[in-house]
């Protein structure tokens, strides 16, 4: 299984939401930022990943329980949020096709790759 790590990072009462781009698989998908775990701790991937998508350092606060989904056979993760805050604010979006900071109560209506649903769910009902 896969290992991913993503970052709900926190603002002003509000949630960073990315989309994939139209030419990465799950295209046009909303998501949090983060990628793949190579040899690392789930927070050096973190770290590493949104320094490479996004261009800022984030600051860690706490690590949220994980959803393993199936899209299908061959690929299965397992995705590992983490709720964080940005250390350096200048976001360049360098692989996503838009970010945009939401409140709470309006994440939930973008359309999200399937793995973070619960993810969401569980983020709304414990931090409205
Ligand atoms: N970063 C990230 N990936 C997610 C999320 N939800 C989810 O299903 N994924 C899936 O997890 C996988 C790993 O993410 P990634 O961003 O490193 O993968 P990628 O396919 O874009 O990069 P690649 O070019 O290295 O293959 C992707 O297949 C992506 O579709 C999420 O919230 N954040």
């Amino acid at each position: 299984m896969l290992k991913v790590t993503c970052a709900i990072i926190e603002n002003n009462g509000k949630v960073l939401c990315t989309q994939r781009s139209s030419k990465m698989d799950l295209p046009n998908k909303w998501e949090f930022p983060g990628g793949k775990m190579k040899d690392e701790t789930a927070e050096e991937c973190l770290k590493r990943e949104i320094k490479e998508e996004l261009g800022v350092e984030v600051k860690i606060l706490e690590q949220l329980p994980s959803n393993e989904h199936s899209y299908s056979n061959s690929k299965k993760i397992k995705l590992i949020p983490f709720r964080c805050i940005l250390k350096t604010f200048e976001i360049t979006l360098l692989e996503h096709a838009q970010a945009i900071w939401l409140p709470l109560e309006k994440i939930e209506c973008l359309d999200w790759a399937k793995a973070d649903i619960p993810i969401v769910k569980h983020y709304i009902e414990n931090y409205k």
